[in-house]
């Protein structure tokens, strides 16, 4: 694996909606419709397209604000998530705080649940079961990693491949860090969505 660094030499260009950080509703964003992503080609003829997460997590989130806005009006309910935090990790309470102020601008209501550090794996099972059976949680996350489990933060966060050779083969690729990140926060929001949709009965 290449050191991050030799990344910077890379001649790609990153194109994207450049979209502003408000969550203004707007009536044609479509996830089927994202516009998101640039082409690199290398070489021998071979043309990656490059995925730019963060404008791709934008569009994702404008339409799930826009359609989180119609169902309150629609039907005066919202989705609600659940994030179960074990312990009192630093970077885990970074991390929940990034999903909380994503659902916040979305309308998506949040319960955070924090249990001690020492707490047993059948209390934690018993949590996320109650909160299972409750019909007005839509979605449960669990923050690892949890006490005793190895962390690989440094993994996650640096990237898992090496971006100058798989680019020559992949038909799509995104750097990383670079939108990763956004785009499980947006893909949260989206499906905690569906749940409520599925629980409220609307297709
Ligand atoms: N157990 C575990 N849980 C994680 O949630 C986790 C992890 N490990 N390992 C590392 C990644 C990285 N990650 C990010 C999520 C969102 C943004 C994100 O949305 N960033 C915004 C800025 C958000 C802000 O800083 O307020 C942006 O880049 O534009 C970034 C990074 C979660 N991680």
């Amino acid at each position: 694996m290449l050191p991050q660094k030799q990344r910077e030499n890379t001649s790609c260009t990153f194109l994207g909606p450049n979209l502003p950080d408000v969550w203004v509703l707007s009536e044609n964003t479509s996830p089927h419709t994202l516009t998101t992503g640039s082409s690199q080609s290398v070489d021998d003829g071979h043309s990656a397209t490059i995925l730019e997460g963060t404008s791709i997590a934008t569009e994702i989130k404008l339409k799930v604000a826009e359609e989180i806005s119609r169902m309150k009006s629609e039907i005066g309910k919202f989705p609600k998530l659940v994030v179960v935090l074990v312990g009192d990790r630093r970077d885990s309470h970074r991390f929940i705080d990034i999903k909380l102020e994503a659902c916040e601008k979305v309308g998506i209501e949040t319960v955070v649940s924090e249990l001690p550090e020492n707490c047993t794996q059948k209390e934690l099972l018993d949590v996320v079961s109650s909160f299972n059976d409750d019909k007005d949680v839509h979605g449960i996350v669990v923050q690892l990693p949890l006490p005793q489990d190895p962390s690989n933060e440094e993994f996650q966060s640096t990237g898992d491949v090496c971006f100058e050779e798989a680019v020559k083969v992949a038909s799509a690729i995104t750097p990383v860090p670079g939108g990763i990140g956004p785009v499980t926060i947006a893909m949260l929001l989206s499906n905690t969505l569906d749940s409520a949709k599925r629980a409220f009965g609307m297709f």
